[in-house]
């Protein structure tokens, strides 16, 4: 910001000094007079009056009064005319630079008959000399010259009043008059001396006033500069104001800003100094800390040193194990491509895998038997006398005497092909006409006769081929046959526990496990089940809601498929094994409850358990339908009939007689059991003539499985007998008809296969 000086020729801001502010005054009086006088010269000039009426204007050279030496010298003979002198003299000599002309009242218009001075006018004298020459009467003639002046009317009273007196008046009065005239005449004299100094003072004032006028122009230029001058620095200043009053607000912005930040700044001190205090802190603990540490990084670097060592050693060894491993990625790569030819060659394998199972299926018949005989169960001993319950007698009876015991209760069987247990021989004695004992053997031969130890696990490992088969898409129907309470159920629902679970669910996980394993030659498989009984010739849903007995479910064929269909069952998709163990007990529960109505139903009743499986191969093109029934018969106990062509005639212990809905439920199975031996004899007749009838509609039960016990189909009885004595010739009914099934030659199996 620039700061002009300030311009010292401002009026207001020149020091004013003693004598430079005397010296303005001056200039400032005489400037005022010379305006007076300038003035008082435009106009008329007064002349002092001289008292003579015809004098010239401007008065000639005056006689020296002889009161004159009184102007100019003290007081000191007269206290009056000197007091007076001096104080004229005085003030004259004060006021020299500003003269003024005398007023003395004696101009032309004053000459004419007013008076200006103490001088008597002259024409006042002339008339005062006529008053007294004429005498009183002239003067009472003439009032107005009476009226002139005081002195006149006084003699007018005192001649009206003494005449005695008017000459010594008279005297005085000249001697008054002639004293007035002289002192007149000082006057004048003294008047022209004053006039004169006038006159040079006036020239004198007149060069100082055209100096000074001079001064005058000069100082109003100046002035004029120092006002524009002024102007342009008060400019400046309210431009530097403006410019002071922004840099200001600037600055007391700024101001603001730096307060802020400065409370900012202080407020992050305050942090950092926490911050810092707890810095301290941790530095402290670190420092315990890394004294801590430096020691233990003595032992550390003890350490790595042989760390180091060693790792040396080991990438030397990775260095090998590198070079070994760039090897072994070559062999892997070559045992892939050969892994690749052997998956070819695995894929050729199992085809030619099928074709022999399945020739060793057909070279085993399409229609096998199996022979179980279950062991003697607690509930098979025998009350005591007291009424107490069998496993009461097992509790109170020691091992040896039951196995005495059971000895007793069991029907003599034996089991004499100890290698392929194919044979069980039963005997029985009784007594001749002649009271001898007379033994009888039966012995009969099966695919395989498994003894009252055999687990469940055994069985199935015979069944499992099937099982496979079906995967392979064979139709497969493995049924259990047998009298009430022989083990057909425990064979093929079996027990809850993993060892005790029967023939459904482990032909179930079979088929999941078999997909699963072709799952990797491109075999995909997708698989639901139905589970249904036939009941009086009447289809019941066991996996449905519905009330049991009144639904009207009939069955329908393809021919061109090879599949059976039931109308209104309930078919569940099945993705896991352990479903299929949630839908037997829901069927079981389903049956328990219509037990309560009828008792005894599923023995009563046929119950059928169907698997269907369709597969897909999408390298090969391939697709097949298999379908697993798995079917739990009715107490055969109730055949009362022929079986076929001299098939056993059962003893007919199902003959309950008087009860109507026993009867039915007799001549129903019996009906279903009998249609069962036809179909199979006459599909053994129609295998060695090939023009047979099969008389699959006789029963329910063998219109559902016509497609399952056709020539197309693999079919394995169960027969489950009973160890017991008492049962014995049940037994041996049932030992007959599973002979003639089992000799029994159903044609050759065909695979359901669609090629693309
Ligand atoms: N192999 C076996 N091992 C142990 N117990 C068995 C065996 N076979 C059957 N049982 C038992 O024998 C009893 C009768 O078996 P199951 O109910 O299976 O006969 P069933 O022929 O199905 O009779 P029903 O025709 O009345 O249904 C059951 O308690 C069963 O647990």
């Amino acid at each position: 910001m620039s700061r002009l000086p300030v311009r010292s020729s401002s009026p207001e801001s020149k020091p004013a000094g003693p004598s430079m502010a005397s010296t303005s005054l001056k200039r400032k009086a005489i400037i005022e007079e010379e305006d007076e006088d300038n003035e008082a010269q435009d106009q008329p000039r007064k002349l002092p009056a001289f008292g003579l009426g015809d004098r010239p204007t401007k008065p000639g050279p005056l006689q020296t009064s002889r009161f004159a030496p009184n102007l100019t010298k003290t007081n000191h003979s007269n206290s009056s005319s000197t007091s007076t002198a001096s104080s004229s003299s005085s003030h004259a000599s004060k006021t020299l630079t500003k003269p003024r002309a005398p007023n003395l009242g004696l101009n032309r218009s004053a000459s004419a008959g007013v008076r200006g001075t103490s001088a008597p006018p002259p024409s006042t004298v002339t008339v005062r000399r006529t008053t007294t020459g004429a005498g009183a009467g002239a003067g009472v003639a003439g009032p107005s010259r009476v009226r002139v002046g005081s002195t006149a009317t006084r003699p007018t009273r005192a001649a009206a009043g003494t005449s005695k007196d008017d000459p010594r008046r008279l005297e005085n009065l000249e001697a008054r008059l002639t004293s007035v005239e002289t002192a007149r005449l000082a006057d004048s004299n003294r008047l022209a001396g004053i006039l004169d100094a006038e006159h040079q003072k006036v020239e004198e004032l007149e060069q100082n006033q055209q100096a000074l006028v001079k001064q005058l122009a000069t100082a109003k230029d100046e002035e004029l500069n120092r006002r524009a001058e002024l102007n342009i620095a008060s400019d400046e200043i309210a431009n530097l104001k403006k410019q002071h009053a922004n840099e200001m607000m600037d600055m007391e912005i700024k101001l603001q800003r730096q307060e802020r930040m400065l409370r900012e700044a202080q407020e992050d001190l305050r942090v950092c100094r926490e911050d810092l205090e707890r810095e301290r802190a941790t530095t402290s603990t670190l420092k315990a800390t890394m004294s801590h540490q430096s020691n233990s990084n003595l032992t550390l670097t003890a350490e790595n040193t042989a760390l180091k060592a060693r790792d040396e050693a080991r990438q030397s060894q990775m260095d090998a194990d590198a070079q070994r491993i760039a090897e072994l990625n070559r062999e892997l790569e070559e045992e892939r491509k050969k892994n690749a030819a052997l998956n070819w060659e695995v894929m050729e394998s199992e085809a030619v895998r099928r074709k022999l199972h399945n020739m060793v299926q057909e070279l085993k018949g399409n229609i096998r038997v199996f022979c179980r005989v279950r062991p003697v169960l607690p509930s098979d001993l025998p009350e005591t006398s007291s009424g107490s319950s069998a496993a009461a007698l097992t509790t109170s009876t020691s091992t040896e005497d039951i196995e005495k015991l059971q000895e007793e209760l069991t029907a003599n069987m034996t089991f004499p092909d100890r290698r392929d247990h194919k044979e069980i021989v039963l005997r029985s004695s009784s007594e001749s006409a002649t009271g001898q004992e007379r033994i009888e053997t039966y012995a009969f031969s099966f695919d395989r006769v498994f003894e009252p130890e055999s687990t469940q696990a055994q069985v199935f490992e015979e069944i499992s081929m099937l099982a496979q088969s079906c995967i392979d898409g064979y139709n497969v129907c493995i049924f259990a046959y047998g009298q009430t309470g022989s083990g057909k159920s425990f064979t093929m629902e079996g027990g809850l526990t993993e060892t005790t679970q029967g023939m459904i669910p482990r032909a179930v996980q079979q088929v999941f496990r078999g997909a699963e394993q072709l799952k990797a030659k491109g075999w995909e498989y997708k698989m639901e089940g139905q589970f249904l009984e036939i009941y009086n010739e009447t289809i019941n849903d066991l996996l449905g809601k519905g009330e049991f007995d009144k639904k009207k479910h009939e069955i329908k064929h393809d021919l061109k498929t090879g599949s059976t269909r039931v109308t209104d069952i309930t078919i569940l998709p099945l993705n896991s094994p352990s479903q299929v163990r949630t839908l037997l007990a829901s069927a079981q529960s389903r049956r328990s409850v219509a037990a309560t109505l009828m008792n005894e139903r599923s023995s009563r009743s046929h119950s059928v358990f169907t698997l269907r499986i369709s597969g897909t191969n999408a390298s090969t093109g391939e697709s097949c339908e298999g379908c697993l029934n798995l079917v739990d018969l009715a107490g055969s106990e109730r055949i009362n009939v022929s079986f076929g062509a001299g098939f056993g005639t059962g003893t007919g212990t199902g003959g309950s007689g008087s009860d109507k809905e026993r009867l039915r439920e007799t001549q129903s199975i019996n009906k279903s059991l009998s249609a069962l031996g036809d179909v199979i004899a006459a599909l053994g007749e129609k295998g060695d003539k090939g023009d047979k009838h099969v008389p699959y509609r006789n029963s329910k039960l063998t219109y559902l499985l016509q497609n399952s016990l056709s020539g197309n189909s693999k079919t394995l009885m169960v027969l489950n007998l009973s160890p017991l004595a008492g049962h014995l010739n049940e037994s041996l009914t049932s030992l007959r008809f599973a002979t003639k099934v089992n000799n029994t030659t159903i044609g050759t199996a065909k695979k359901q296969i669609r090629g693309s």
